[in-house]
């Protein structure tokens, strides 16, 4: 059985920029990991790449055996991706849009059940654009899973969300783990990331910093939580904390 996420020594530069600099991570079937990292730290690039949306310069991808880049047709019959730019159509309704997503996959979800569960239902016929970000964001998570894919992809899933959007999305992120979903997801908020993942990884100038559960980083590190063991990890002294924490709060 192959892993439900291999990645091997990958690098990707954009004209000056390292973005990834051998990043290598492994993710089986069934484990949901987080990706972390301040701003710039290469994590939507990795994201990407593993989606077959970014080519990197050296380096393999495999999600669930298949190459991103040359098996993408059957990649996305797999995959879900939820990234930072919700790229669906203005101008169809919620619902016109998560029709025409379910109808590229031969089974899924049902759209009307999936926009309860994601309490988008009293937004159901509002256009896409004139939807709040909040909104946009719990509409595309919609679009990343009604495919019902094995292997799911979601960049700041949470962010501007209100708490009891957060909670109600935190719920469906365990229940596809129960579900037995691969789930990777790259956020800045720490309290996402201690109920929701096994294991975490965290990215620094395009390296892989420090891998473990939650616990065992919090533990290795001497931290009182993860946000501090990540704070230590990523070697933010007092003043670099102060702006690492502003620029979390800026994106969470
Ligand atoms: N299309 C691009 N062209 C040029 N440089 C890019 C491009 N995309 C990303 N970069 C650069 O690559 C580096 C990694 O960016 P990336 O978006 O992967 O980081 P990130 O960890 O996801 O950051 P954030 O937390 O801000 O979303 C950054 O220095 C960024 O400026």
């Amino acid at each position: 059985m192959p892993a439900a996420v291999d990645v091997s020594g990958i690098r990707k530069r954009y004209k000056r920029t390292v973005a990834l600099d051998g990043v290598s991570l492994t993710v089986e079937e069934g484990e949901t990991v987080g990706i972390l990292g301040r701003n710039g730290a290469g994590k939507t690039t990795l994201a990407e790449s593993i989606a077959g949306l970014r080519r990197p310069d050296e380096g393999t991808v495999r999600v669930l055996g298949l190459d991103p880049v040359t098996d993408r047709a059957r990649l996305r019959m797999v995959l879900g991706v939820q990234l930072q730019q919700a790229i669906l159509h203005l101008d169809l309704t919620v619902i016109e849009n998560l029709r025409l997503h379910r109808s590229f996959y031969p089974s899924g979800h049902d759209p009307e059940e999936l926009l309860r569960r994601l309490g988008l239902a009293g937004s159901r016929d509002a256009r896409f654009g004139n939807l709040s970000g909040g909104q946009q964001q719990r509409l595309s998570l919609a679009v990343a899973l009604i495919g019902r894919p094995r292997v799911v992809i979601l960049d700041e899933l949470t962010t501007g969300l209100d708490p009891e959007g957060r909670r109600s999305i935190w719920r469906l992120v365990e229940s596809l783990r129960e579900e037995g979903v691969t789930v990777l997801l790259v956020s800045h908020a720490m309290d996402e990331v201690s109920r929701l993942c096994d294991r975490v990884v965290v990215l620094d100038a395009g390296r892989t910093r420090a891998e473990g559960t939650p616990q065992s980083l919090v533990r290795d590190t001497g931290a009182e939580d993860l946000e501090e063991a990540f704070l230590g990890l990523i070697g933010a002294g007092p003043d670099e904390i102060e702006s690492v924490i502003e620029s979390v709060e800026g994106t969470s």
